[in-house]
């Protein structure tokens, strides 16, 4: 991620939380795919990416722009690292929030070399008059060099070699349809399913030097919440367990016991999601209840509420969404062990339309 960008997500020490720190990202570099055909799940997205970029090599041209969309954690940065290097060529990185002017894009834009890869993390954060300067950068290859002040000020357009944006965001919905229109190809992610993370799992164990039986690396998938930085970091704390207090074998009661001391329960779900549910069934009767008076009952922002809890919560069936107020759902009441009162919203299964969910909900929040 690019200097200065700011993570909604990254809140500390929450343990199954979408975001990453420093630490964290450092962490992470060592276990990213370098190429496409070690890049696990998103077959589609994979697949059509794989198209532009080869028949962009058979053309010796630089590919259409491209624009990675859904949650932290799935692997925007990781693909767009991918992409240069399947291109051969380097990767230039920036975000949203990390240009504070239309200058500071002009200034990126002027120094790209022929068919580098430039990459926007959280490009729904430009300010609006960088969007207009990356419009025309992306469709003309030109930047319009602003010399002057006031009523003299005057515009020198200058040609920019051919170039590929690739830009990343959570919020898709948020990017004016001018900006998503310069994409020749967008690429939505979703959430991985369990065995996908169990293969990104045994991949990563690799990697580190440490032997994980199919057994934990199950467990420890089915706790991800389909997110494969959250699988990887579940492994690592795994894996701390297992040297500090196991005999240094990552198996099914390693992976049980660090993740209960994480207190990440079987289905994923951390202390804030349950404190969220438990407030929701035992102090309001199962909602509706407003997002506000639930973040105070629980002591957090409401913004944590809704964008770090409540997207794997509405995701797995155990909250709604409506017009009123949150809602616990049956299967809400069921996991924290509760007869769920008559007239309770039933949930739909947890895989049922998760792709779909999962995209209308990072959309909209
Ligand atoms: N398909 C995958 N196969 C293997 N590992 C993956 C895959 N996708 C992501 N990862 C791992 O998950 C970690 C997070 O991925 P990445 O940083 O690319 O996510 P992101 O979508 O860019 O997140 P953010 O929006 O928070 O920046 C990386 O360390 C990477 O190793």
């Amino acid at each position: 991620m690019a200097e200065g960008a700011l993570d909604p997500q990254d809140l500390g020490g929450r343990i199954v939380g979408g975001g990453a720190d420093d630490v964290e990202r450092a962490a992470e570099a060592a276990l990213r795919p370098k190429r496409l055909e070690e890049f696990v799940g998103q077959r589609v997205v994979r697949d059509q990416l794989s198209l532009v970029l080869q028949a962009s090599l058979a053309r010796a041209a630089a590919p259409d722009h491209v624009l990675l969309s859904g949650p932290p954690g799935l692997g925007k940065t990781t693909l767009a690292m991918i992409i240069a290097a399947e291109l051969g060529t380097s990767l230039r990185v920036t975000s949203g929030p990390a240009i504070q002017h239309a200058g500071d894009l002009a200034a990126v834009l002027s120094s790209l070399e022929e068919g580098e890869v430039l990459f926007i993390d959280e490009i729904h954060r430009l300010a609006r008059p960088a969007e207009e300067l990356l419009y025309v950068a992306m469709e003309d290859f030109r930047v319009d060099v602003v010399v002057g002040k006031g009523a003299g000020a005057s515009a020198i357009p200058l040609a920019l070699p051919p170039f590929t944006v690739v830009g990343a965001t959570t919020r898709s919905g948020l990017l004016p349809a001018p900006l998503r229109d310069r994409f020749g190809f967008t690429g939505h992610l979703d959430f991985y399913s369990a065995p996908e993370l169990e293969r990104v799992i045994l991949r990563s164990a690799g990697l580190l030097g440490v032997d994980v039986q199919h057994e934990a690396a199950h467990e420890i998938a089915g706790r991800s919440r389909g997110t494969p930085r959250i699988a990887n970091r579940l492994l690592r704390r795994v894996r701390d367990w297992a040297q500090v207090r196991g005999d240094g074998i990552l198996d099914l009661r390693a992976a049980r016991s660090a993740l209960e001391v994480y207190e990440v329960d079987p289905i994923g779900l951390d202390r804030l999601d349950r404190a969220v549910l438990t407030a929701l069934c035992r102090r309001f009767g199962g909602g509706p209840v407003g997002l506000s008076t639930l973040a105070m009952t629980v002591g957090e922002e409401p913004d944590t509420v809704e964008t770090v809890a409540e997207p794997y919560l509405v995701r797995e069936g155990l909250v709604a969404r409506t017009p009123r107020g949150r809602v616990a759902t049956t299967s809400a009441w069921q996991h924290l062990g509760l007869e769920p009162p008559a007239g309770t919203w039933a949930a739909g299964s947890p895989d049922e339309g998760t792709a779909s969910r999962s995209r209308a909900l990072f959309d909209e929040v």
